[in-house]
């Protein structure tokens, strides 16, 4: 499988993205630039997290134009894996590939530390691999991690299963509903606050963000390896 990791001015996430895939999941993973046009020759789309554009006007604001995002759009219309961590989940609302809005964390602070996460579906490419109700440990790092939607558009994502991690416990951003991570109606759009690729390891301190790739990689061999 190739993924596909995208680079803003400002991402800062980008390399451990690619590290996750490279060395931890073993797969094919190269940089694009958000100038380029075409994502055609990827199975998989990261947009990690960062500073796209120094977070000015709100965070993902700027990045939402950039060429590659027509590229993005093509690909998530496609129903290839899109995944957005941190900076990569705003721009994913700010482009309107995920519903919601993302306001400034609760107490005004960024927040950078380990949370635990309530996995609330396993029915997703992203989470097949999670027990439902499995909590596990993401660290997040943000000051925009504010998760914010009216309330029909709530009431749509609970009932089509959309609202895929909750934070446990200790809400450390306000968010919601206490939201860490929501998926498109689709189901191969994932926007997430905290950050599985700095967890997927012992040595990070976890390695529970592991299975969220593992269960994207898993998705796509049952639909394009043929085995007999
Ligand atoms: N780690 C990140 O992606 C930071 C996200 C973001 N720009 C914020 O501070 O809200």
């Amino acid at each position: 499988m190739k993924f596909a990791v995208i680079v803003f001015p400002g991402s800062n996430c980008d390399i451990d993205m690619y590290h996750a895939i490279q060395d931890e999941l073993g797969e094919e993973v190269s940089y694009v630039s958000h100038t380029d046009t075409d994502l055609s020759a990827f199975d998989g789309v990261l947009l990690p997290g960062g500073f796209s554009h120094g977070d000015y006007l709100r965070s993902g604001a700027i990045a939402r134009f950039a060429p590659i995002m027509t590229a993005v759009k093509e690909a998530a219309q496609s129903g290839k894996p899109v995944l957005g961590v941190c900076n990569g989940f705003q721009i994913l609302l700010e482009t309107g590939l995920l519903p919601g809005a993302m306001k400034q964390n609760r107490d005004l602070k960024f927040m950078c530390r380990p949370t635990k996460l309530r996995v609330e579906t396993n029915h997703t490419m992203f989470t097949s691999l999670y027990e439902v109700g499995e909590q596990i440990t993401i660290p997040i790092a943000h000051g925009e991690g504010n998760y914010d939607c009216d309330e029909q558009t709530l009431q749509a994502m609970k009932q089509h299963n959309q609202i895929v991690f909750r934070y446990v416990g200790d809400n450390p951003n306000g968010s919601k509903d206490d939201i860490a991570g929501v998926i498109n109606k689709q189901g191969n759009v994932l926007g997430m606050m905290p950050h599985p690729e700095r967890a997927v390891s012992n040595l990070l301190g976890s390695e529970d963000g592991l299975r969220l790739f593992q269960s994207i990689l898993k998705h796509w061999r049952e639909k394009h390896v043929i085995t007999s």
